[in-house]
């Protein structure tokens, strides 16, 4: 799980952080930092001087224990990246009211249990979000596009000896179907529709504020669009939302997009689908089984692959510390915390 590792060096580090009056650590909050060792990101830097912060993985002590001995009364906690957040771990915390996210998925996070013990989540998909976006449309470009295989085909020296090369899709018309309309899919919906695409989504409700035609069902999306741009979270009711039955609705000439989780997708059948010409493409950015891809999809010029990347900017990691710290801050004034956690 290296993706998130930016760079100290990359980050702006430009958190307005209020630095009059340091304090001595016993006078700080105290705030619970969890993170896998492979994790670097700068956060703990950026908040030491403001918050006291209680990190296991800096201590030799396993880390049940530590908890046990040190987290009793620990009111916040901030999961970096993907550490696993159990229904064991929260045991172990019996005073713990938020939980802050450094990602925009919180599937690492157990959520039933949160709702159970009313322990309040933010995330981070508003900080994430047009980068995310960015990506999701980059990806879908380029499949209908096919830049990256053009790219390939030059690269390979084939232009002389194979001629003009194929074809491919226009943007403008299209209709393309949004799985989760959050901060990260409404992002999307903004910049295809400046590409002339239509826009309908599926989310878990539908958003009277939003222009776009609502299907309750992915189903009903998927037979009523040319590309599905896969962008909710992954949870036990999304998990293979994109299934056999919904590849087969979206079409030979249908294209998926995932810059959501892996987990959406039912990749066996995906793989499948692809091999046989029953859909017409795929841009990923997250598989099931991460860091491995299936194989199989190395060969296809109609799919374009990427190492779980879309939302990683210096920018949106400095906008992300920044929500983090604000967040927390909020918390210990008694204020309205920013990007508290809805499953869309
Ligand atoms: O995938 C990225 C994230 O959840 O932040």
């Amino acid at each position: 799980m290296e993706r998130n590792n930016a760079n100290p060096q990359d980050l702006p580090m430009a958190v307005e952080a209020n630095q009059e009056g340091l304090q001595s650590n016993e006078d700080l909050h105290l705030v619970l930092v969890l993170r896998l060792p492979s994790f670097n990101l700068p956060v703990n830097d950026i908040l030491r001087p403001h918050f006291h912060l209680l990190d296991p993985a800096d201590s030799p002590e396993p880390a049940s224990s530590f908890l046990s001995n040190h987290a009793q009364s620990v009111r916040a906690l901030i999961c970096v990246g993907y550490a696993p957040v159990t229904a064991e771990t929260l045991n172990l915390l019996p005073s713990l009211e938020l939980i802050v996210a450094s990602s925009a998925g919180v599937d690492h996070i157990d959520i039933q249990e949160c709702r159970r013990r009313g322990i309040i989540m933010t995330n981070a998909s508003t900080a994430f979000a047009e980068d995310a976006a960015d990506y999701a449309v980059a990806l879908l470009i380029d499949v209908w596009r096919r830049i990256s295989a053009a790219d390939r085909f030059l690269h390979a020296g084939l232009w002389p000896v194979k001629g003009d090369y194929p074809l491919a899709s226009k943007l403008r018309g299209k209709r393309v179907g949004i799985v989760g309309l959050g901060s990260i899919g409404f992002e999307v919906s903004k910049r295809l529709e400046a590409f002339g695409c239509s826009i309908a989504y599926n989310s878990r409700m539908e958003k009277p504020s939003v222009p776009f035609p609502y299907y309750a069902n992915v189903l009903d999306l998927a037979a009523h669009s040319d590309a599905l741009v896969l962008c909710c979270s992954l949870t036990e009711q999304t998990r293979h939302i994109i299934n056999k039955d919904v590849m087969t609705a979206l079409g030979k000439k249908g294209v998926i997009i995932n810059v959501g989780r892996g987990g959406l997708i039912d990749e066996k059948e995906l793989v499948q689908f692809l091999l046989r010409g029953d859909i017409g493409g795929a841009g990923l950015d997250v598989f099931e089984n991460e860091p491995d891809v299936p194989r199989e999809l190395f060969e296809l010029d109609n799919v374009v692959l990427s190492p779980h990347r879309a939302v990683a900017t210096p920018e949106s990691f400095e906008a992300v510390f920044q929500l983090i710290f604000t967040n927390l801050k909020a918390f210990f004034s008694n204020k309205p915390l920013q990007s508290v956690y809805q499953i869309e």
